[in-house]
Parts: structure tokens; sequence; C-alpha cells
């Protein structure tokens, strides 16, 4: 009986010193919730409740920051796991993005993510000589010159088909006065926008859309334009591709096995169905524009880029040409079909999130959209007086229009869909806590209030919360108002050498697609049940509902058409 005891007294000291070790094991000096500290999943069960409440996870990090005093705590998740660092102070988070890459890298919470559907990209790799090597033949598309040229043409494009559908939705609820919902309505722009400038190629989902709210004739009807499409993947299939990778991607947060349930969603038949579909689009298209380019140099004449594919895969063929060597099989190159991938996924969702939000801060914020409005209006002259003559590409990305600006940077500032990750590569120290190497750092970049605990509460700024361009322009030389682009921090981009690759490619886009639909559409009040910010965050923070009460004001009619 008295070894039962002491063997039952024995095996509860091995349990509770077992379960004393799987607790969490804050790092001292950085604050932290006592009762998660005293629970296996830690801060888990409070985070996933206050995400089911809001459907995002800003409210619980920024409530943790007010309650603990300091604009930086530390995260407890599960077991075993190293606590993470959130972060919410932007001058902080810019200086470590951009002044501390000796300190700081891409972490491992990004590249888990982002290798379940892109394991050889760029973006999931540490900082160093492979990085720089893959992202160096595509430095190029992000000149001034490519972007204006190449990409410029259907950025435009796809916003004046844009403007084409949302005048079909609005005649077809001018009679009932209904909402118009719009919630897609930017995918499927930016998809479009981004394959043909990554890929050169066009994909029509606004095209199908078009036909698919306005009636139509019968030859009209989508498909029956189109002859031989040559394994051409509707645009449809594309948009579900890309959800279905984002939804895979995600799927790696919520394993307990990772290696083993990683293995096996990808034998599953749905993840071979999408990346099969992804990988033949790709592949396919990169063929075409080899053999173009070797039939170019066969017949002496020069093939012009149509792309950004176009300008890596030329200068391959060029070089494999030059040295007398035979091509590699490019479409064979995991790192090169990865690198493809990831420029069309980082290209789409971010984009059309932003732009899906700026649109509902037009809709509460009428004095702005007034402004933005008249601030276009005086720029371009074809559009004044109700001129109906929309600007071109050239028109828009040479004007200067600081209110344009400074109403693009507030977007940005308040939707921030997506969060900045990085990882201590030294034992190193933030806002006087020492981090121990390995750390991983999420930073909190959504702010509706002042950050916390800085001595600068004497500053006369209007609620974060609220859409005000103004905060961005200075009086300027001329007297006239100018974009003050060092107003706040900015950090929707991230930054440094690891910031957003594409963002010179997304300041166009959004420049085109804000000044073309603000120039034919006005905006009106919604009722004030569909006027809400609510978010759904998963990979990006996504606008719960987009409606919009659209009234004409030109039709799709550039010259560029
Ligand atoms: C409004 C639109 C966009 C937003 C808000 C956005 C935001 C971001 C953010 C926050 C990061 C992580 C940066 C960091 O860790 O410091 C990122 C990375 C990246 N973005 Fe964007 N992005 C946008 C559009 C684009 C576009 C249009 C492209 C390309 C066509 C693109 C390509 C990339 C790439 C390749 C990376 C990885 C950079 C690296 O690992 O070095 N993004 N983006």
């Amino acid at each position: 009986m008295s070894t039962l005891l002491y063997l039952s007294a024995v095996c509860a000291v091995v349990l509770y010193i077992a379960y004393l070790r799987l607790l969490p094991r804050p790092i001292p000096g950085i604050p932290y919730h006592k009762h998660s500290a005293k629970r296996l999943f830690g801060d888990l069960p409070d985070y996933v409740a206050s995400y089911r409440k809001h459907g995002e996870f800003y409210q619980y990090r920024h409530e943790s920051v007010k309650k603990l005093g300091f604009p930086m705590y530390q995260f407890f998740m599960t077991p075993l796991s190293k606590p993470l660092i959130v972060l919410e102070d932007p001058r902080e988070v810019e200086d470590i993005c951009l002044r501390r890459n000796r300190e700081f890298d891409r972490a491992p919470l990004t590249s888990n993510i982002l290798g379940v559907v892109m394991l050889h990209s760029s973006i999931v790799k540490k900082t160093g000589p492979a990085w720089r090597a893959q992202r160096k033949p595509w430095l190029s598309v992000m000149a001034p010159d490519f972007l204006r040229r190449v990409v410029g043409p259907s950025l435009h494009e796809a916003a004046l088909e844009l403007v084409e559908l949302w005048c079909t939705k609005a005649a077809s609820v001018a009679s009932s006065g209904e909402v118009v919902d719009f919630i897609n309505d930017f995918d499927t722009a930016a998809l479009d926008a981004i394959w043909v400038a990554i890929l050169g190629e066009k994909l029509n989902g606004l095209r199908d859309q078009i036909h698919a709210t306005r009636p139509t004739t019968s030859s009209e009807k989508k498909g029956e334009t189109r002859s031989d499409d040559g394994g051409k993947a509707d645009s449809i299939d594309m948009q579900n591709t890309m959800r279905y990778m984002n939804h895979a991607a995600l799927s790696w947060r919520t394993f307990k096995f990772p290696p083993l349930q990683l293995w096996l969603m990808k034998r599953s038949a749905e993840y071979r169905r999408f990346d099969d579909l992804k990988n033949r689009q790709i592949q396919r298209i990169m063929k075409n524009s080899i053999a173009k380019f070797q039939d170019a140099l066969a017949s002496g004449v020069e093939a012009p880029d149509s792309c950004a594919m176009d300008l890596v895969l030329r200068r391959e063929v060029q070089d494999a040409h030059k040295a007398g060597t035979p091509l590699r099989d490019l479409t064979a190159d995991a790192d090169l079909c990865d690198e493809i991938f990831l420029l069309l996924w980082a290209g789409h969702d971010t984009t059309s999130n932003t732009l899906s939000w700026w649109v509902k801060y037009m809709s509460r914020y009428q004095e702005a959209q007034t402004k933005l409005r008249a601030s276009l209006e005086a720029a371009f002259p074809s559009t004044r007086q109700g001129g109906q003559q929309l600007p071109t590409v050239e028109e828009i990305l040479n004007a200067d229009m600081p209110y344009l600006e400074a109403a693009m940077e507030e977007t940005l500032r308040l939707s921030t869909i997506t969060t900045v990750a990085r990882q201590a590569v030294v034992d190193t120290e933030i806002l006087g806590c020492r981090i121990p190497k390995g750390t991983q750092i999420a930073t909190q970049n959504l702010l509706y209030e002042r950050p916390v605990a800085v001595s600068e509460e004497l500053r006369s700024e209007t609620s974060r919360a609220d859409f005000v361009p103004e905060r961005w322009l200075v009086p300027g030389d001329n007297g006239e108002m100018a974009f003050d682009a060092y107003a706040l921090p900015r950090t929707a981009f991230g930054d440094g050498p690891r910031g957003c690759f594409g963002r010179r490619l997304a300041m166009h886009e959004l420049k085109v697609m804000m000044t073309l639909t603000t120039l034919c559409f006005k905006f009106a009040r919604l009722p004030e049940d569909l006027d809400n910010m609510r978010a759904n965050e998963t990979l990006f923070r996504k606008p719960v509902n987009c409606f919009a009460r659209l009234e004409v004001l030109r039709e799709a009619s550039g010259p560029s058409r």
C-alpha cells in the first residue's frame, strides 16, 4: 500500500513538473498578461474569443497594450513555443524594418505560412545571397519607366473595365434605388490587372462579369467571342485558385503536427487540382514567351517585352544565345515559377482589399470625397466643367495631385491590410527590453488611436480613426498644399530591404483606380446599417461588407480604350 502511495506521489510530482515545464516562459522585463502565463495555451483562449467577436486580431492586441500600459507585450501561444512579441509603436516598427536589418530578418511566422503554397519564392527566404540572387532579375520590373510603359496601360484598362461594370450595376438598380454590392469587384479587377502586368495575357474577369451583369445580345455572351483559347484558364478558375491558396496557407496556423499535416494536405485531391491548374497556366505562358524571344532571335527582329515575366525570360534566352549554350528548361525552375506566382499573389489581394476599404471611406467621408473629385477635375482639363473625356494613363501617372496622394496614404494607414513580422537574429533590445536571439516580433500597425505611453500627449491630432487626408498635406512653396510623405510613420508596406517589393506598382494601381472611379462615380452616403467598418482578418484584413450607392458622373470613354 505504502509503495502504491509512494508511486502515486512520484507520478503526481512528475506530472506537475511536466505541467510547469509546458507553461509559458516569459522573457524577463517585457509585460504580459499574468493569467495567460498560468495557462498551457497562454493568450490563445482570449485571443480566439476576441477574434470570434470582432473578426480581426486588432482589438485583442490593442486592448492588451492599453491594459499593460506599454506599447509592447509578450503573447503566449502553445506549450513549448517561445513567446511572440507584439509591438505597437509605429516609430519603433519603422526603425526596426528600415534601419536595424542586422538585428532583424524575415520571421518564420511569415515563411511558414507562405511556404505552404510558394516554398521556393523569395518571400519565405532569409535575407542573404540566395534571396538577393532570386530578387535580382526582377528589380527592373519595378523601375519607373517599365511600370509606366508596360504595366500602366494594363492598370488603366482594368480601371476602365471596372467603371464599365459599375455603370452596368448602377443602371440595373437605378429604378429601385438599391445599393450595389462590390465585394468581389476589386478582386476581379486587381487579378485582371496583375495577370496582364506579370504574365502579359488577358484574364478577362471583368469582361466576363460585365457580360454576366448586362442583358446581352446572344453574340456577346461569355465564351462565344473567344476562339481557340489554347488551354487558357477561365478567370473564375484563377480567382478560385487564389482563394484556395490563401486558405491552404492559413491552415498552417491550425496544424498541430505541421510537417505531417502539410505532407497530407499537399497530397489531397483539392490541393493538387488547384496547384496543378496554377502551374499549368504559368508554365504555358512561360513557354509562349520563351518561344517568342527565340523566334525573334532566329529571325533577327526585336520582340518587345509585354509584361514583367517577359523581361526576365528575354534575358535568359539572350544570355543562352550569346553563350552558345542550349536554354535550360525554365519551366522546371521551381524558384522562378514560385517567384512568378508570388508576384501574382502578392499583387492581387493586397491592392483589392485596400481599394475596397477606400470606397467605404469615400461613402462615409463625403467631404473628403468632394475635395478629392474637385482636385482631380482641376488636374485634368478634359474633365473640367463636366467634361466627359477621362485622362489617359500617362496623364494620370504624370499628374502632381497632392490631395490624391494624401487620400492614398490615409487609405493605407486606416486599412492596414496585413501585418509585418520579424525575427531577432542576434540578442538585442527593443524599447529598452532585452530580446533574445530567435524571438519573433509581430507588429501591430493598425492604429485608430494615438500609440500608448509616449510622452507626446500634448500633440494636437485629430482622432486617428477618421479618414482625414489633410494629415498628409502641408503648405507648399507656391502657396498650394503639398503632399508630406513624412507626416506620420508609414508602415502599410513594411519597410527596408524586406519591405514590400511591389510598393511602386501598388501605388500606381491605387492612383489609376482611385482617379478613374472618383471621376466617374459619386459614392453617396449609405444607410447607417450598411456603413460599418467591420473587418474579417485572415491572411489579409478584408471588409466584411462592401456596398456603395453609385451615382454615375461619367462613363468609361477614355482615349486609350
Ligand atoms: C496596397 C498594396 C500592397 C500592400 C499594402 C502590400 C504590403 C506588403 C507588406 C506589409 C509586405 C511585408 C513587408 C515586410 O515584411 O516588411 C509585403 C511584401 C511583399 N510584397 Fe507587397 N503589398 C502590396 C502590393 C504588392 C504588389 C502589387 C506586389 C507585386 C506585384 C507586391 C509584392 C510583394 C513582395 C514580392 C513582397 C515580399 C518582399 C520580401 O520578402 O522581400 N506587393 N507587401
